[in-house]
């Protein structure tokens, strides 16, 4: 875990000391959210009760209107930023590439550079397709993104750009993120699972689901030492965390399906297919699993078990298991 209330203490005189009527971190943050109805945005609101959280969405806060990013932090002037928005359609991107990197690289940038002025530490994410998955081990933060389609080089750039526009940023890098708010894969799969008889899904691209929750708490955690640590501190920088363990998106649905039964609902067949046999628009990457001992190390923040996590998914999406519910 991170440090308590007062953690970071050595900073001292450092400049988050200077900005404007701080709240003691650990009791009371001001905290503005980029983005208020998609997965991440949710769970922050959730796991951020009690704290003064603006989250906005457009038109109040576009990342593609410098503008609304200027009102946005006069009105909400918030001691922590988190960009939880951004363009997210992976095969759309492909189509779309201008307003990908209006939003995931040039949105994310302006609103870095605005809590930089403010003086407020900023949190932003990014994700597993930054990389072609080609490297046959885990990758971590210092391997050098090689993106295959639209999405993963808007997110690779918007990383470096938010890096670059501000010093005291955490960009965390996280995969297959799924949450029972918004649109993922395991909705996606439940709905599938109640229209079909066999459900056919990859079993040749390896990574990590992560759950909102997880990386809510994640912010959570590492938010005291983000509002002390002056710049240049160990706590800024890319951090890959998504949850454990490893598996394919075949893998994923196996346990989904296996949950989502226990719940009592009639499940489908499941398929192990190749890549090949499901083409899309957008490449994803084969093995784009993330090394995540980076951010134990500084942050103390460990993966967390994703079954467990997609159990309590499940819990609000399908019901209680049955076991439990008798
Ligand atoms: N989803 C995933 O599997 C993964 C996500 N990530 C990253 O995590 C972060 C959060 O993702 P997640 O919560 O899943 O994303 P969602 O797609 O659930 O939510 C993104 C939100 O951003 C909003 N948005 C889109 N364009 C703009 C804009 N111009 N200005 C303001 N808001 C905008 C969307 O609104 P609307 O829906 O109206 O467009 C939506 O509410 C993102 O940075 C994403 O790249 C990383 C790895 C995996
Ligand atoms: C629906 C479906 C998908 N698939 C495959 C397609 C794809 O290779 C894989 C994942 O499916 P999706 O297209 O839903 O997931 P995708 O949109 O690629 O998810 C990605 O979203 C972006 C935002 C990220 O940042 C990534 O980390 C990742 O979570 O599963 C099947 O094999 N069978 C199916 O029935
Ligand atoms: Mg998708």
């Amino acid at each position: 875990m991170g440090p308590g209330p007062g953690g970071g203490g050595a900073v001292g005189q450092g400049p988050a000391r200077a900005a404007p009527r701080r709240s003691q971190p650990g009791l009371l943050m001001r905290v503005l959210i980029a983005g208020r109805q998609g997965q991440v945005a949710q769970a922050l609101l959730r796991r951020l009760d009690g704290h003064a959280v603006t989250a906005l969405e457009p038109p109040e806060l576009d990342l593609t209107d410098p503008a609304s990013i200027a009102a946005a932090m006069e009105a909400a002037r918030p001691e922590l930023v988190v960009n939880a928005a951004a363009y997210t359609a992976v095969d759309r991107a492909e189509d779309q590439e201008a307003l990908a990197f209006a939003v995931n690289r040039d949105g994310a940038a302006h609103l870095a550079a605005a809590a930089a002025a403010m003086g407020a530490p900023f949190v932003h994410f990014s994700t597993d397709y930054v990389f072609d998955g080609r490297k046959g081990a885990p990758y971590v933060e210092t391997d050098a993104p090689s993106p295959l389609g639209v999405y993963g080089r808007s997110k690779a750039e918007g990383e470096a750009a938010v890096l670059a526009a501000h010093p005291r940023s955490v960009v965390l890098r996280t995969a297959w993120v799924c949450s029972a708010d918004g649109a993922n894969f395991v909705k996606t799969m439940l709905r599938l699972a109640a229209e079909r008889e066999e459900l056919r899904v990859v079993a040749d691209q390896h990574g990590a689901p992560s759950f909102a929750a997880d990386l809510a708490d994640a912010v959570a955690v590492m938010a005291p030492r983000l509002l002390a640590a002056p710049a240049g501190d160990a706590a800024f920088g890319l951090f890959h965390l998504t949850g454990s363990p490893h598996t394919t998106w075949h893998g994923f649905t196996a346990e989904i399906l296996a949950q989502a039964a226990r719940r009592g609902m009639r499940v489908p067949r499941l398929a192990a297919i190749a890549t090949t046999d499901y083409p899309t628009r957008a490449m994803r990457p084969a093995d784009a699993r993330l090394d995540c001992g980076r951010i134990a190390d500084i942050h103390g923040i460990s993966p967390a078990d994703w079954r467990l996590s997609l159990a309590q998914c499940l819990d609000r999406l399908v019901g209680p298991a049955k076991e439990l519910a008798e």
